[in-house]
């Protein structure tokens, strides 16, 4: 038996996964409102929390993280990048979750995603992030965004902080409006689909990355 026939021969159908293909495949960005367990989202919060209290964050800026512009009237958060080989024990779950996902997209939509980054974020009440697409000049490597919320349990609509996707036309234009509930996972297509993120009254945390090509 050569091996590409063993492998889908040993295939097993995961139906969350499947969901991100499908609402990827017809609208370009899909969400899970539960993707994190509520425990999951509580040790990522504590981790970031105990990184910006240690004063580990900094203003993010425009561009990539080698290129970077501080543009306070474009986005007011500050971020914090994970090391793979400093991560946490709640840290190592999340990234393994995400390779999970990556192993299987890869294996069933041939997307070639070799790499990915993330970041924390901490949006201070009041500050946002414009409208924009997640790529950048001469970089075409970002494929897919990610972002999962860590916001407290009690976060309610009211507090503010939504995303909202602008989908083009060929999806019927509009707006697609997420309330950043934590464990939500929001998976979007990084150069298709502009987006945006309205202030808060209260602290917004997230766990935003990109699956990248190399
Ligand atoms: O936090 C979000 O909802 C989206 C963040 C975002 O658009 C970005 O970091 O590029
Ligand atoms: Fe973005």
């Amino acid at each position: 038996m050569n091996d590409g026939l063993f492998e889908q021969l040993d295939f097993e159908p995961n139906a969350l996964f499947e969901k991100i293909i499908t609402g990827l495949m017809e609208r370009h960005y899909c969400q899970l409102p539960d993707f994190l367990s509520p425990g999951e989202t509580d040790a990522l919060r504590e981790a970031l929390l105990q990184k910006y209290q240690a004063d580990q964050f900094k203003k993010a800026a425009i561009g990539n993280r080698f290129s970077e512009q501080v543009q306070h009237a474009v986005r007011g958060d500050f971020i914090y990048w994970i090391e793979r080989e400093a991560a946490s024990p709640a840290e190592r779950a999340f990234l393994e979750k995400v390779d999970h996902l990556v192993a299987y997209l890869n294996r069933t939509c041939f997307l070639g995603i070799a790499r990915s980054e993330f970041h924390y974020a901490i949006y201070p009440p009041g500050s946002y992030y414009q409208r924009h697409l997640d790529v950048f000049q001469n970089d075409d490597r970002r494929k897919l965004s990610l972002v999962c919320y860590l916001n407290e349990p009690d976060w309610r609509p009211e507090d503010g902080g939504n995303l909202v996707l602008y989908p083009g036309s060929e999806q019927g234009g509009g707006e697609v409006v997420i309330v950043p509930t934590p464990g939500r996972l929001v998976i979007f297509e990084s150069q298709v689909l502009e987006h945006e993120v309205k202030a808060a009254s209260r602290e917004r945390l997230s766990l935003t990355g990109w699956l990248k090509t190399h």
